[in-house]
């Protein structure tokens, strides 16, 4: 299961001279100090037409105070696309060389003081631990992604290959207004990129009971969702003489119906399936025969993948219930009942399937359908040897976390502003160094997120050694026998 990294040689490229990934006390100081800041602004986005738009240009006036060197050094071009977010040109030595780039978002989403240990955007610092709403999604992204560059930068690293780094305001409502006019930006520019990484999986550890060890998911893929609103309409009246059935009671059975329906277990045609012939050896007896001979345990696995709330999010379209209103006044039986639900795409289903599927479920045609967004998963990343993005993350992962034995592709069952970026490269690739555990990942959203400062600086090497390895790259000597 432990595959080397192919293709890619740990040896520098000639006259480009390595700088080894440590960091002083004062610069470690710095950086925590940094990311405490950074949570302190409070970039809520609310909805896609609500957001603190305050804070998203206080954020912008903050990374210039705290990164000064990547602000005032000529190979870096910063530019503010759609009003709030930041897109950096680094310029690097060599044109040949197809550029890359690394994309986090410094949105938040919203959080209520009173559930949180500590007030959700203080950057207070206990026991070791960062907490604040960002320090896992994504604030600690776009700060490390900044800090890697800064210290690259103050040790007079020059780049050979050219990268952008792009910093969404709006990711979590869609990214509409950032990361997709950076992309249509970059478009127009004629820019193509050789690979993309962003946020979207971990080392992850403790998702499966009897699976001990963490491994290091790279999703190539993440699901399509879509926003869909039911409503019914019945005749208002008095609640002292009511009908036999009520906008209400009618939206509420149907979606109880769609609660007691899950769509279909697609376990076999999703990446799932790969990622745990991946992992098949780290499990012990007799789990590692079963996830061996996937073409006789199929029904079993998919059976088992459903037992946790993520992995059977990994094998099936799943549906939440995400809002529901009706009703103004105790004794007025209201016209309009509304419940709103935000439905996630297995890639073997389609928006249309998953649709029709809906309505059948539904089966009352009393319940109107109103789809107010809707996209396809997105598409199958390489992670093949020859795979750049794929192999450079594989390669840093070796050596920033040694102990991790297997780095595997896999899927993303949230969405992330890189769907906004199909037109600029076949090699998406969603990768956050840090090891996440469930409760990590209940945080995430929800309350007392935080991130370790031993983690953070991780984040902050990681980055640094990948901006690095970008540069030292050679095609494989299979490549090049045949020139
Ligand atoms: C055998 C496999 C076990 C694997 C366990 C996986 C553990 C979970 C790993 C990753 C969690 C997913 C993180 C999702 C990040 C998505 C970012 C986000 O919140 N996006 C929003 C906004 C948007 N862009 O749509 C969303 O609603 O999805
Ligand atoms: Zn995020
Ligand atoms: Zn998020």
């Amino acid at each position: 299961t432990v595959s080397r990294p192919m293709g890619l040689r740990g040896k520098q490229q000639q006259g480009t001279s390595r700088i080894p990934s440590q960091f002083h006390k004062e610069e470690r100081v710095a950086m925590k100090e940094a990311l405490k800041g950074a949570i302190q602004i409070p970039t809520v986005s609310f909805s896609p037409k609500e957001s603190n738009t305050t804070a998203l240009a206080e954020f912008g006036e903050y990374i210039r105070k705290v990164f000064p060197t990547v602000f005032s050094t000529s190979c870096v071009q910063h530019e503010v696309v759609g009003e709030y977010s930041h897109l950096f040109t680094v310029q690097g030595l060599d044109p040949s060389l197809q550029p890359y780039m690394l994309l986090a978002h410094f949105d938040v989403v919203p959080a209520s003081e009173e559930d949180w240990e500590v007030p959700p955007f203080s950057g207070l610092e206990r026991d070791g631990f960062i907490y604040g709403r960002g320090t896992l999604d994504n604030k600690n992204s776009v700060m490390a992604i900044l800090q890697a560059l800064e210290l690259l930068l103050i040790r007079n690293y020059i780049p050979r290959r050219s990268f952008f780094i792009a910093l969404g305001h709006d990711e979590e409502v869609s990214g509409m207004n950032g990361a997709q006019k950076i992309s249509a930006l970059l478009q127009a520019r004629g820019i193509q990129l050789a690979f993309l990484v962003d946020e979207g999986s971990f080392i992850v550890d403790g998702f499966i009971p009897s699976l001990k060890k963490p491994f290091a998911m790279i999703s190539v893929s993440e699901k399509g969702a879509i926003n869909l609103m039911l409503q019914v309409n019945m005749t208002p009246g008095h609640s002292s003489a009511p009908p036999k059935e009520t906008s209400i009671g009618i939206l509420a059975a149907a979606v109880s119906r769609l609660e007691q329906a899950p769509m279909p277990n697609m376990f076999g045609s999703g990446s799932l399936k790969t990622t745990l012939q991946h992992l098949a050896n780290e499990f012990p007896f007799p789990t590692n025969l079963i996830l061996s001979n996937l073409w006789l345990f199929q029904p079993l696995v998919s059976r088992m993948m459903e037992r946790n709330y993520v992995t059977n999010a990994m094998v099936r379209t799943t549906i939440a219930l995400t809002m529901f209103n009706a009703g103004v006044k105790v004794n007025v039986i209201p016209s309009t009942a509304q419940a709103t639900m935000n439905i996630r795409i297995h890639p073997a289903q389609t928006v249309q399937e998953v649709l029709e599927l809906v309505k059948n479920i539904v089966a009352d045609d009393r319940v109107q359908f109103h789809v107010l967004s809707a996209f396809d998963s997105l598409p199958v990343s390489p992670s093949d040897d020859q795979a750049l993005g794929y192999q450079l993350l594989h390669q840093t992962i070796r050596s920033v976390f040694p102990e991790v034995s297997v780095v595997t592709p896999g899927i993303c069952i949230g969405n992330t502003d890189s769907r906004h970026f199909t037109n600029l490269t076949t090699g998406i690739y969603r990768f956050n160094p840090l090891y996440l555990q469930p409760q990590d990942f209940s945080s995430v959203h929800g309350i007392n997120e935080k991130i370790s400062v031993q983690a953070y600086e991780t984040q902050v090497k990681f980055i640094f050694e990948l901006i690095q390895n970008a540069d030292t790259y050679q095609r494989p000597v299979s490549d090049l026998h045949e020139l």
